[in-house]
This record gives structure tokens, C-alpha cells and sequence, in this order.
């Protein structure tokens, strides 16, 4: 415990709030020490904060009064004093100063790894470039990919099989230095642009594909304006493929690329440009010498001792292995007895099995790599940072974990707070009109009705969109990364989508149990849900829906559809017949004092039907739309008037006819709206 950190953040709070406040002479009562705190700072007694409290909790630790704490926080700027308010640390350490506590906070909750200085330039050596392949759908980026891969399983050992572990290294034999380049075996789905935004971030150098016969389409737009965002970082190639086809146009390509913005060297620009078919194999040794030439300009150098540092590029939950990622590394050198940290887990290292799926004991930078040991499944893009020991990896992720769940409670508190602020304001304004209710003379259930119309009035006034809530699943990091950008974009002002938690792995029990108990919907992606699972969803009365697929547009396209049944259904008016008042006319009805205003009408289109509404229109504009008391052809009650006949028309809560009022007998139709 470090007492004096409270009071230096406190000190700074209250700098902060004479700054915002600056123009005003005297100093802003909130955050300002009383007197009592200022003038005896030895008596200041020591208490010990939790982090979330609500104002009754400090009444109870400080042992104060209520009102003296409620008058304390008002004193303070708090406007909301209820004694269930929740605070924020700050507040309730300001509040504690504030009557003469000196409250106290856990430096330990500090500690954290970070990345390491730059090294310096003695240090470092060459390593190998990190290459992503990019480019527009069915382009041939996989079979490139397929081609290069069956090149550097062919020139490694006998009978070697690269493992699939989302990169892969291939031996240059002229390259100076480290003789390989790694590429990053990244999808090219049109829905997982965050992955590839995200895989740039890593690479060194892009092999822009664009398939030689269909030229430059709207993907590969989209990759060029990466590339732009990033060109300082980035070294760039055209792998121009399919070029085995008959009666390809490379020029024409070439063309395009100039005309997206790609200077093509052919044409005087830098950007080196090569023909190439993953069918024949043309232009593959080509592709990569160009590629270990681009990198060599680029001196990529890496310090290959100390600590490591790298970045998560792959994650899965494996049968038998455990939570398994694949990390690139980036500095340092990374040995199988190593602990390290990601995100919010940690791993003390079990495996490290590179693409070739032998085990090693060392990885340098600029190779891909399996790492078995995590505690919890990193996400792709988390930084990797290597601890000194087991003890400061679990510091450090405890502490993450503390921040994580913190940052998440007081978003939450904004929310509970509002949510108790209007439930309170609810129940004044429902006293309140129960209390004028009474006053008027009414008694009983309508003094209810009046209290409950007002709250109705006021709560539907402000109801915010309706939410689709969200419970994703998928089968690796990347994917879940990649459907939570294709989901969460869903709705309009009025619906939208809400996404409530997303992981890797199967849909288990405990997402259906959590989704009923907060009415969401289950989305998985390329993952199983089990039968016994899926079964306990759909049991009545609150089924769970629960959507897999293994295809992307399908989950969005049943996410929209479900966020648009949320939508209010728009009314829609059919008019089936029309009549026009002629002349307005009184009848005596049986045990009524008042005589009926019957408005004689002759039918001017349509049908007119006793048991559709009836709308009244005036010189365009609707007055009234209501249930048609009387329907009479002469003086015979009937249930419909055909066009061209007169009759009389009586509704039940409109009586003000007017000769020329058009009476329409109208059906209301509920319209599914879409998005
Ligand atoms: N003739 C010929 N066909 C190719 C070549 N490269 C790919 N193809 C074909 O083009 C189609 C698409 O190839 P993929 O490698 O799946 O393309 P992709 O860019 O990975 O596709 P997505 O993953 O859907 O984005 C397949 O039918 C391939 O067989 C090539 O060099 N020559």
C-alpha cells in the first residue's frame, strides 16, 4: 500500500478542475478539501478503498452519516447522492479526503510488461522478410500459396510436410544472411478485411495478386489503399497470375494497376511486377527472388538475443494440445523454457514447433511458430512480450485482467447509475399523477390508470433503438475478430445490433444459459454446437436461437433479417371503398337522450364495409379513423354498401360531419420493414 499516490492523483484531479474552471475567481467547491482536511493533516485516518463501492458502502466504512456523506458528495459537485449511487474510485477517494480519511490504493496494481527500447545498431542482424499475399477473391491467392509452400516442402527434408500453422517459411538460395522468407498463409475472404488490415500490420513486404485474367477489381483497390496507408513500412510486388491461360493481356493488367495508383516498373514506376502460374509453377522462383531482393534493400535486422517479442497471428483451442498460437516472432530470441505474456493470458512455454512440425528449442525473428502452454487462448494481433519469471507473467496479466475488468464495471456504472436515476424519476412522476388523480376526485384502479398512462407516456418517449444482443462464437481468433467487423456494423437508428461477448470455440451450455438469461441470440462461426446444447436451446418457454454456419454472408444475412424483425412493423392503410357525405342528419335512438348524427353518404368507389374502420377525410386531411357504429341502406341495417348506393354512416366517436367529408372504409395492414 503507497498512501501518497492517492493524494498526488487527488492533488492533480483538483489542478485539472481549476484549469477547466479557470475564468471563475474562486476555486470549484468539488474536489476542494474542507477545511477539517486541510488543517489537521496529521489526524487524517488511514482507510482502505475497494475499487467499486456504492455511497451507503463508504458511509459504512468511514462510519459517517449518511447526510454528512450525501452532503459532502453535493458539496463535491455529485448531483445523484441516493445512497445506492455508485462511485468511482476517484470519487469515493476525494469523498474519504474529503471528511478527514486518508485513503489508500495497491501500487502493485501498476505492474506491467512493456515492449523494449530500440536496439542498438551493433546489435542487430538480418532476418527474414514477413510476407502477406493479398488480393481479390478466386484471384489464385491459396494456390499461390499452395504452389509456394509444396516448394519449400520439396527443397526441406525428405518427405516433409509443412503443417498448417497460418505461416510458412521457403528457402532462398541466394539470399545473404537468413536464406528465407516467411509468408503469412492469411485468408482472402471479402468479409475478413480486419484480419488483413491486421496482417499488414506485420508485414514486411505484400505480393499484391491480381489474377492476369480479370485484372484489377474492387479487392484489389482495396489492398492498394493499404499498401498507400502503410508505404513507408512496406515493400510491394505484383504477382500477376493465371498467366498459363490462353489469351491473357498482361499489359492490359499493367494498365490498370498504373491507373489504381500501382507505378508498375515496366512503365517506370518501382513497383516490380511478375508473371506467374501456380498451375505450371512459371514465374514462382522468379516471384521469390524478386521478394529476397525487395527485402535486401530494405535491411530488415532484428536483434536475435535478449527478450522476446512477437505478435499472435493464429489461435485455436487443440484436442490433446490445449490453447495453441502461432506467433511471429519479432526481436529476441524465444526458447521453449520461456514465460510469456499476450493480451491477458500467459503461457510458461510446453512446445515450439515451427512450420517443418519438429520441435525446437530457439526461435529467432522473422519465423512463424507454435506455442503450446497458454492458460487462456490469446487473441490474434496481441502483442507477445517475454517475462523475466512465471511470478511477474502472472503479475502482469493479473493486472491486466484488473484493468479489463475495471474499465468494463465503471461503463457499467454509468449504466446502473442512469437506469436507478429513472427508475427513481419513474416512480416520482407515477406519485405524482396518482396524487393529482386523487385530488381530482377519482378513486381506485383509475387513479392506477392515470399513474400508469403518465409513466407510459414518458418511457415510450425516450426509448433508445431496439437491440439485437449478440453471443458470437468461432473457431480461431482471427475468425471471431473478422465476424464481429461483419456483425456489429448491423442495423439503423431505430434496430441495431449489440454484441454481448465473443470467444473461440464450440457453442457450450453455458453460452445458451447465459443468452436466455439476457434474451440474446447465439452466432457461430465454422464451429460445432452440440445436440445436447442445441436441444436445451430450444426448449420452450424461452428459446435461445442459435445460428452456425461456415459461411460468413450467411450468418450477416440472418443477423440483418433478425435485426429487422425488431424493427416497429409500419402500418399500412388499404382503402377498399369511399363514400362521400351528402347531407348530415339526426336520428332519435332508443334510450339515448341525444339523437345520433348520422352522415348520409353515397358510395363513390369501392365497397363499404360496417366491419372495416372507417377514415374521415376533409379537403385532404385525415381527422378521425374509427369503428363504424351504424350502417344502414334506407333504414336496414346491413354489413355493406356497394358502389353507387346511398346510405348512412354513424361511427362510434365521431359525430362532426360535414357535407363533402369523404369516408373511407380503410383495412390496416402490419408491414414487415427490412434493412
Ligand atoms: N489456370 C490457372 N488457374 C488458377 C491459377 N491460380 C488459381 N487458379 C484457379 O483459380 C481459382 C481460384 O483460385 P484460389 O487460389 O482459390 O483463389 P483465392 O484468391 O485464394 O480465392 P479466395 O480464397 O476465395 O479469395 C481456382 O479454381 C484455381 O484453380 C493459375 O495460376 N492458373
Amino acid at each position: 500500500m503507497v498512501p501518497g499516490r492517492v493524494n498526488r492523483s487527488l492533488q492533480r484531479n483538483r489542478d485539472e478542475v481549476r484549469v477547466s474552471n479557470a475564468p471563475a475567481p474562486a476555486p470549484p467547491p468539488r474536489h476542494q478539501p474542507s477545511k477539517r482536511a486541510k488543517s489537521k493533516p496529521k489526524q487524517l485516518k488511514k482507510v482502505v478503498l475497494p475499487t467499486t463501492l456504492r455511497l451507503d458502502n463508504l458511509v459504512n466504512i468511514l462510519k459517517e452519516r449518511l447526510s454528512t456523506v450525501q452532503r459532502a458528495a453535493e458539496g463535491m459537485g455529485l448531483t445523484d447522492t441516493r445512497p445506492d449511487r455508485l462511485l468511482t474510485s476517484e470519487d469515493a477517494s476525494l469523498l474519504a479526503l474529503e471528511l478527514g480519511f486518508d485513503p489508500e490504493i495497491n501500487d502493485d496494481a501498476a505492474f506491467d510488461l512493456f515492449p523494449l527500447p530500440l536496439s542498438p545498431p551493433e546489435l542487430l542482424s538480418p532476418r527474414p522478410p514477413i510476407t502477406g499475399i493479398f488480393g481479390h477473391v478466386d484471384h489464385g491467392k491459396t494456390s499461390l500459396l499452395d504452389a509456394l509452400r509444396s516448394t519449400s516442402v520439396a527443397a526441406g527434408e525428405a518427405g516433409g510436410i509443412t503443417q498448417h500453422i497460418g505461416a510458412f517459411e521457403v528457402g532462398v538460395a541466394s539470399m545473404e544472411g537468413e536464406p528465407t522468407i516467411t509468408f503469412l498463409d492469411t485468408p482472402g475472404h471479402a468479409a475478413f478485411t480486419a484480419m488483413r488490415s491486421r496482417g499488414a500490420g506485420v508485414t514486411d513486404v505484400v505480393v499484391l495478386v491480381v489474377a492476369a485474367d480479370d485484372g484489377v477489381k474492387p479487392q484489389t483497390e482495396e489492398v492498394i489503399g493499404l499498401i498507400r496507408s502503410a508505404s513507408d513500412e512496406l515493400g510491394v510486388v505484383v504477382a500477376l497470375t493465371k498467366c498459363d491461360k490462353p489469351g491473357v493481356d498482361t499489359t492490359k493488367v499493367k494498365h490498370e494497376l498504373m491507373a489504381a495508383g500501382v507505378e508498375v516498373e515496366d512503365f517506370g514506376g518501382d513497383v516490380p511486377c511478375v508473371e506467374v502460374s501456380s498451375v505450371t509453377g512459371q514465374g514462382l522462383a522468379e516471384l521469390v527472388e524478386t521478394i529476397s531482393a525487395i527485402a535486401e534493400v530494405r535491411e530488415l535486422k532484428a536483434e536475435r538475443a535478449g527478450r522476446v517479442e512477437g505478435r499472435v497471428i493464429e489461435s485455436r483451442v487443440e484436442k490433446g494440445r490445449g490453447n495453441v498460437a502461432t506467433v511471429l516472432v519479432l526481436r529476441g530470441c524465444l526458447r521453449n523454457t520461456a514465460s510469456l505474456v499476450a493480451g491477458t493470458t500467459w503461457a510458461r512455454v510446453r512446445t515450439l514447433i515451427p512450420p517443418s512440425g519438429k520441435a525446437v528449442v530457439s526461435v529467432y525473428p522473422g519465423q512463424p511458430v507454435e506455442v503450446t502452454g497458454w492458460k487462456d487462448l490469446p487473441a490474434a494481433g496481441d502483442l507477445v512480450l517475454e517475462a523475466a519469471t512465471e511470478d511477474e507473467a502472472k503479475r502482469a496479466i493479473a493486472n491486466r485482467l484488473r484493468r479489463v475488468e475495471q474499465e468494463k464495471l465503471w461503463s457499467d456504472v454509468e449504466v446502473i447509475n442512469e437506469k436507478q436515476r429513472r427508475e427513481a424519476e419513474i416512480l416520482a412522476i407515477r406519485k405524482d399523477e396518482e396524487d393529482k388523480a386523487k385530488a381530482k376526485g377519482l378513486r381506485g384502479n383509475a387513479v392506477l390508470h392515470a399513474g400508469d398512462a403518465a409513466v407510459e407516456e414518458l418511457v415510450g418517449a425516450s426509448d433508445g433503438p431496439k437491440e439485437l444482443l449478440l453471443v458470437i462464437k468461432a473457431d480461431v481468433s482471427g475468425t471471431v475478430e473478422a465476424v464481429v467487423g461483419a456483425l456489429e456494423g448491423i442495423g439503423n437508428a431505430e434496430a441495431k445490433v449489440k454484441i454481448l461477448s465473443s470467444a473461440v470455440g464450440p457453442v457450450t451450455q453455458g453460452d445458451v444459459d447465459m443468452a436466455r438469461a439476457v434474451g440474446a441470440t447465439i452466432v457461430g462461426f465454422n464451429v460445432k454446437a452440440p445436440g445436447s446444447v442445441m436441444k436445451d436451446a430450444a426448449k420452450v418457454p424461452n428459446p435461445v436461437p442459435v445460428h452456425t454456419s461456415p459461411i460468413i454472408y450467411r450468418l450477416v444475412d440472418t443477423v440483418r433479417q433478425a435485426t429487422a424483425d425488431l424493427l416497429p412493423k409500419s402500418i399500412e392503410t388499404r382503402v377498399h371503398g369511399e363514400a362521400t357525405v351528402q347531407m348530415v342528419f339526426d336520428i332519435s335512438v332508443k334510450g339515448r337522450k341525444e339523437p345520433k348524427r348520422i352522415a348520409g353518404s353515397k358510395v363513390s368507389n369501392g365497397v363499404f364495409q360496417k366491419a372495416r374502420k372507417a377514415r374521415v377525410v376533409r379537403k385532404g386531411e385525415v381527422l378521425h379513423t374509427g369503428v363504424v357504429s351504424t350502417l344502414k341502406q334506407v333504414k336496414k341495417d346491413v354489413l355493406e354498401i356497394p358502389k353507387g348506393v346511398e346510405c348512412g354512416i354513424a361511427l362510434d366517436d365521431f359525430d362532426a360531419w360535414e357535407v363533402d367529408d369523404l369516408i373511407q372504409s380503410v383495412e390496416e395492414v402490419e408491414v414487415a420493414r427490412t434493412l
